[in-house]
């Protein structure tokens, strides 16, 4: 079953330049499948698509998830809502509301399936706090049920993210740099997290990365963009140093940042010391 069917996806936001240029893919029920792509590639911007929360231009193209086209030359349709509900989406950081415990949090994930008012007041039932506890626990840290969100480490955070996916019972995740300001230590956990629900539960996945060692060792798949464009879409196993060079030239370096490996090394652009300052103060 495909689960995502883009063509033609065009998408600006000034008129000089397209963030998303002719973009056309396909992917199937059961796949993860990693984004990547150097900074401003139209990683996000595609995700967001995806997830609904963004138009395409008049001519641009067509979005359908799990068979329901959710839009076609930049007119959201009318079954779009009623596919948000099966899809998940994770974002690099403001996941979760920090002044609520984490289970409220992850409850939240259900309120697309309760009633509008029950939602509203945030009433849940007991079997739906169990189903959140469930959840918690699947991704490990159901003893911090009850601390506030914002009393959780980043990549606590995440794999509280993905509980509320798994309560929502989401078919599709969207997780756009989901370990971008992580430690290597809580990456690996946050990707484990999102592997499991992948492969125990056959949700399928597409997880934007910076790096390019985590979309090997996690997905088979990766598709690489560089300037709006699909510019490789294939096994991972592929992406090999020379040809990321190949394909990213001067950006190759931001691609190879090893998560494994946390050897200091220089970023892509000069900073000044007065960047420093600012960052420090
Ligand atoms: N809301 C917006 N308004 C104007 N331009 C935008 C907006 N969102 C994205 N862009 C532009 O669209 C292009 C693609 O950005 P996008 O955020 O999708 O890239 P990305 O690959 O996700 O980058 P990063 O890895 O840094 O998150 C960039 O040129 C960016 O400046």
């Amino acid at each position: 079953m495909l689960v995502v069917d883009i063509s033609g996806l065009n998408k600006s936001f000034s008129r000089d330049k397209r963030a998303l240029n002719n973009v056309r893919l396909q992917v199937r029920e059961g796949e993860m499948v990693a984004l990547i792509g150097a900074s401003g590639s139209g990683k996000s911007t595609l995700i967001r698509h995806i997830a609904g929360l963004l138009r395409g231009d008049r001519d641009g193209g067509k979005i359908s998830v799990f068979g329901e086209t959710i839009q076609e030359n930049g007119k959201i349709s009318r079954g779009a809502r009623k596919v948000r509900a099966d899809i998940g989406v994770i974002f690099q950081q403001f996941n979760l509301v920090s002044r609520l415990t984490v289970l409220t949090n992850v409850l939240m994930g259900m309120l697309g399936r309760v009633p509008a008012w029950r939602g509203s007041l945030c009433m849940f039932t007991k079997s739906e706090r169990m189903r959140a506890m469930t959840a918690l626990a699947r991704v490990g840290i159901d003893g911090h049920a009850t601390k506030k969100a914002r009393h959780l480490s980043g990549g606590q955070q995440q794999r509280a993210a993905i509980a509320r996916t798994i309560t929502q019972g989401a078919r599709l995740i969207l997780a756009d740099e989901p370990i971008a300001s992580l430690d290597p230590a809580s990456s690996r956990k946050v990707m484990n997290t999102l592997d499991r629900v992948n492969r125990e539960d056959n949700v399928t996945v597409i997880v934007s990365l910076h790096q390019v060692d985590y979309a090997k060792d996690y997905c088979k798949r990766t598709i690489a963009m560089r300037d709006g464009e699909v510019v490789f879409d294939g096994p991972s196993s592929q992406l090999t140093p020379a040809f990321l060079q190949e394909l990213y030239g001067e950006y190759s370096s931001e691609l190879f940042a090893d998560g494994s490996d946390d050897t200091a090394k220089p970023v892509a652009e000069p900073v000044a010391k007065k960047d420093l300052a600012v960052a420090t103060s």
